[in-house]
């Protein structure tokens, strides 16, 4: 079975690629790590930082999560990233993205012993 931990890296982390707006970065990296199976996954974001400065998020500003939890952080500094959007044509198993880059502080919310990273909560 999948950890949480290794789920967030399967959905978020993408650290080989540097950002692209590429219009297909999102159209391929969503089948790559296997959100478009039984669903298209609406949103999704990419971070294109290293595994070890994501982790660090886990240290850095204690902020709420949008479910009211206390675990989130905020990155200290902006992150690159890239957003991926269902667009309002697709339809399953049709699952067709729009791709944003963005330079954006990233919210995460990080679990366990070790504390790593859980959830991708949003971006600021
Ligand atoms: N505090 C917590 N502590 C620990 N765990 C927590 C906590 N909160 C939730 N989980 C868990 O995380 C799991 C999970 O998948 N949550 S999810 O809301 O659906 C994730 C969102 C995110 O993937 C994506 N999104 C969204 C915006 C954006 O900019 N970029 C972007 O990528 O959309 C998704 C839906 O919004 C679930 O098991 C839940 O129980």
């Amino acid at each position: 079975k999948e950890s949480r931990a290794m789920k967030f890296q399967r959905q978020h982390m993408d650290p080989g690629s540097y950002p692209t707006n590429d219009a297909n970065y999102c159209n391929q990296m969503m089948r790559r790590r296997e959100m478009t199976k039984g669903w298209c996954k609406p949103v999704n974001t990419f971070i294109h930082e290293s595994v070890v400065d994501v982790q660090a998020v886990c240290l850095q500003g204690n902020v709420t999560c949008k479910n009211g939890q206390p675990n989130c952080h905020q990155s200290s500094s902006s992150m690159n990233i890239t957003d991926c959007r269902l667009t309002s044509g697709s339809k399953y198993p049709n699952c067709v993205y729009r791709t944003s880059q963005k330079e954006r502080h990233i919210i995460i919310a990080c679990e366990g012993n070790p504390y790593v990273p859980v959830h991708f909560d949003a971006s600021v």
